[in-house]
């Protein structure tokens, strides 16, 4: 797993939403790597969250790495505005993407942000290979743990056969989970191959995050180890 560095990025989606900011900061000083943004629409998802003005407020308040991960029917809509409002990552779903993926990356790209490709639980590993391998690839994939759409569900393991396909694939490439990650969980993940974690409530329900940040980065450097 040469050249992957761990990134542990607490969702925000668990944070209150109210005090965004301080949320913000709180985390980074507990040590998260990027701050982990769920976008949803109401419609790829039965759940509305937060969109670019969001993004944007919270920018004002924080250089931090804003990993977005785009629950959404129509990701291209998405890219000026959340480029404008100072997104790092773009992570759209592969099930909205098939007809025009190419696009989406070469414009994700040309704004300047990363992008990424997610996958629901229900979707063949092999659908996102051909975005890893492109000529404008694409720079992480997002294996979801939990059906998309809420924080606070329990983590499936039966997906780190997925996991482990990309990592023995593709050993430089940003493999992020997502869903039901936490101090119980993250060994198996971590060992699969994953090295960018998201964490919601595990972290925000947590009486010390800032420990289960450190036991997430630990087990992941520690996988790599022995890998
Ligand atoms: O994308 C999603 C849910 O759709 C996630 O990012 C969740 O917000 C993770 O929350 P936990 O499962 O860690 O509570
Ligand atoms: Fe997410």
């Amino acid at each position: 797993m040469a050249g992957v560095k761990a990134k542990i990025a607490p969702s925000m989606l668990s944070s209150d939403f109210a005090n965004l900011a301080s949320e913000a900061e709180r985390m980074l000083q507990f040590g998260a790597d990027w701050l982990h943004m769920d976008i949803m629409d109401g419609h790829f998802v039965p759940n509305l969250t937060i969109g670019a003005p969001v993004i944007q407020s919270l920018r004002k308040h924080t250089n931090a790495y804003l990993d977005c991960h785009l629950m959404v029917t129509n990701p291209l809509d998405y890219i000026k505005p959340l480029a404008k409002a100072g997104a790092s990552g773009f992570t759209f779903h592969v099930e909205v993407s098939q007809e025009n993926w190419q696009e989406l990356v070469q414009k994700i790209k040309a704004k300047g942000m990363k992008p990424g490709v997610a996958l629901r639980p229900g979707t063949p590993i092999e659908q996102v290979f051909p975005l890893v391998e492109a000529e404008a690839p694409v720079e992480l994939v997002l294996v979801m743990t939990v059906e998309p759409g809420f924080g606070g569900q329990k983590f499936m393991p039966e997906m780190m056969d997925k996991v482990r396909v990309l990592r023995e694939k593709y050993p430089s490439l940003d493999i992020e989970v997502d869903g039901g990650l936490g101090p119980t969980t993250i060994d198996v993940a971590a060992s699969a191959g994953a090295n960018c974690i998201v964490a919601g409530s595990s972290v925000f329900g947590a009486p010390s995050p800032q420990d289960v940040i450190s036991i997430l980065r630990k087990s992941v450097e520690g996988a790599q180890c022995k890998s």
